[in-house]
């Protein structure tokens, strides 16, 4: 349209001189010139009124209809694109170049992008805030007050990350006056725990053992707050009941550092692996346990001397017996059970054995046979002609030293875990401590926030398989026996007979020439292929009633070959 009238401008200036001044050749071409340069004027001029810079989003100047192309790579001061960005300085191409019409419904556009973009910013405390969740933490020992100090030290952290600020509204306590980490703040300590599991919509339990925790937490439920806790012996003894109370408050429930400190094995079994089907878990899933064993491995300490480090170091339970028994690594086990096999395992279905009998000649015995000694969680499926079902326990055993597990050192875990698709997968961390397991709490902290701001929910209880769980003597494993023998022709196939009789195999046989032990005996050492426990026992049993047999100087189950 623009150029159009600057043409026919250009045409009606050039007749009226025509007509004014006397028709002549020179003047007809004079006239033809300019109107030339009037018309090349004229487009110029259309072409410049197209050419706009204006404050205005490319989304806006598609939105107008009279755009055809918006050329970004001259764009200032916003988002490229066609999303609704900050409006920005651009050069377009008008559909219809110098349509007046156009151009303003364009400029108009861009006015009022440009007063949204004058629209001061609103400072950082006009904001529209989080909303604020109020946090309430049963106990503050070894692993609460760590808890509490990373709440409060990344409390920006936090809020970013679950979409909501965590304010500790109160901690807790047996006796408010003892003196505790200097990074729990004074008064937010109460002795009035049932006040602190029903005021709040996150309740972090960290008392442990059975009560009070069990009644605070079910309190909690019930008051509408998502709990948090790290107490496995509670979980062992009373799982299904808390599943349950979560579910019919619709909250969450959360554990991860219930198993293995810092290692997210609960995680990783409840969800992670909720695509696959595991056939076992092993482990080393006691710190204090593993702490000692490895001091006396390589250190040379006592029992005692070990354990009285560990407990400084924070690793221990309240009562160390319940880790030294292996009782701590049974209630773990029975959680990575019901989690691995979608099947409620309890603390009764869990075969255990501590580590209180182990001494300084068990662990030298070890080194020679090229093992460290450990105690290990085993979580194992049968499926086969003879067995169908999980079996559970915990135990002292042999693993070959060049085996993941035997060079997990001090409070460190690690846990193997074999899934039918997925193949062999191995976690390791540090299993207890402090800082360490309150990572983990957190970790829940934040899951059961984020799902209290957006929605969603934790799992619930998966025990749809509902497997039986195997007495002891069908679980599988392998043997290493340890026999004085008569140093005589005929007296390891006698032996290898009493195996055979019991239809287990022998994997290795050793004898120790050297070994002292009077003229006519020798000290012999066989490892056998994986059995039934049951008739492994009855083979031993075997070797006993074996007249060649001086006698059976230990039987250590081995895992990991
Ligand atoms: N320590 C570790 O490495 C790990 C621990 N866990 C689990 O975490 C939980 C806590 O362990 P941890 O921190 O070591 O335990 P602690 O013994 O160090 O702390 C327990 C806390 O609970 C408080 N408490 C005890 N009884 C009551 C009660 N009746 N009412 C109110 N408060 C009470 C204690 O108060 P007060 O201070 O006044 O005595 C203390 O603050 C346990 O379930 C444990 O199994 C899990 C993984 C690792
Ligand atoms: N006492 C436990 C602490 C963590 O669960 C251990 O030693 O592993």
């Amino acid at each position: 349209m623009l150029v159009l009238w600057a043409l026919l401008t250009c045409v009606l200036v050039g007749v009226l001189l025509m007509v004014a001044i006397t028709p002549s050749l020179y003047t007809v071409i004079g006239v033809a010139l300019s109107l030339s340069a009037l018309g090349v004027w004229g487009l110029l001029s259309a072409r410049v009124l197209h050419n706009l810079r204006l404050p205005i989003s490319a989304r806006d100047f598609y939105r107008s209809g009279h755009v055809t192309s918006t050329d970004l790579s001259a764009c200032a001061g916003g988002g490229g694109g066609l999303s609704p960005r900050p409006p920005m300085l651009c050069r377009v191409t008008l559909a219809h170049p110098g349509e007046p019409a156009h151009i303003r419904e364009v400029v108009l556009l861009s006015q009022q992008a440009a007063q949204e973009t004058a629209q001061p910013t609103a400072p950082a405390a006009a904001r529209p805030q989080r909303p604020t969740l109020r946090v309430g933490v049963l106990g503050s020992g070894t692993v609460g007050s760590q808890v509490i100090r990373l709440l409060l030290e990344q409390a920006d952290d936090f809020a970013a990350r679950s979409g909501a600020r965590l304010e500790i509204t109160g901690v807790a306590v047996r006796d408010v006056d003892a003196p505790r980490d200097e990074a729990v703040p004074r008064e937010l300590l109460t002795d009035d725990a049932q006040a602190v599991a029903t005021s709040n919509d996150i309740v972090i339990e960290l008392i442990g053992g059975i009560e009070p925790a069990r009644t605070l937490i079910l309190a909690a439920f019930a008051s509408g707050a998502s709990v948090i806790t790290g107490n496995k012996a509670l979980i062992a003894a009373h799982g299904p009941e808390l599943y349950a109370a979560a579910a019919e408050a619709n909250t969450d429930f959360y554990y991860e550092a219930a198993v293995a400190g810092a290692i997210p094995v609960v995680y990783a079994l409840r969800e992670s692996m909720a695509g696959d089907r595991v056939t076992s878990v092993l482990g080393i899933v006691n710190g204090t346990t593993n702490y000692i064993l490895d001091e006396m491995s390589t250190k040379g300490l006592s029992f005692e001397e070990a354990l009285a480090a560990a407990q400084e170091l924070g690793y221990a339970e309240a009562d160390p017996t319940a880790d030294v028994d292996g009782l701590d690594a049974a209630a773990k086990a029975a959680i990575i059970a019901s989690l691995a096999f979608h099947t409620r395992v309890g603390m009764n279905d869990v075969e255990v054995e501590g580590i209180r009998s182990i001494t300084a000649d068990d662990i030298r015995e070890a080194h020679a046979s090229g093992c460290e000694l450990k105690l290990l969680a085993v979580a194992q499926r049968r499926e086969d002609e003879q067995a169908n079902g999980i079996s559970v326990r915990v135990h002292p055993a042999l693993v070959p030293a060049d085996h993941p597990l035997a060079s997990v050192h001090g409070g460190f875990n690690a846990v193997l875990v074999e899934a039918e698709a997925a193949g062999r997968l191995m976690f390791y961390g540090q299993g207890a401590g402090g800082t360490p397991t309150a990572s983990a709490v957190l970790s829940d902290v934040v899951a059961a926030a984020a799902h209290r701001v957006n929605g969603g929910q934790a799992p619930r209880e998966s025990s749809y398989a509902d497997l039986p769980i195997l007495p002891p003597e069908l679980a599988l494993t392998r043997y290493q026996v340890q026999l004085r023998v008569a140093d005589a022709p005929g007296s390891l196939a006698a032996v290898a007979q009493v195996f055979a009789d019991h239809d287990v195999s022998i994997n290795s046989v050793r004898q120790a020439s050297y070994v002292d032990v009077g003229d006519e005996l020798a000290l012999v050492t066989i490892v056998t292929h994986a059995a039934p426990v049951g008739r492994l026992e009855a083979a031993v049993e075997g070797l006993r009633a074996q007249e060649r047999v001086a006698e059976v100087v230990s039987t250590r189950r081995v895992e990991g070959l």
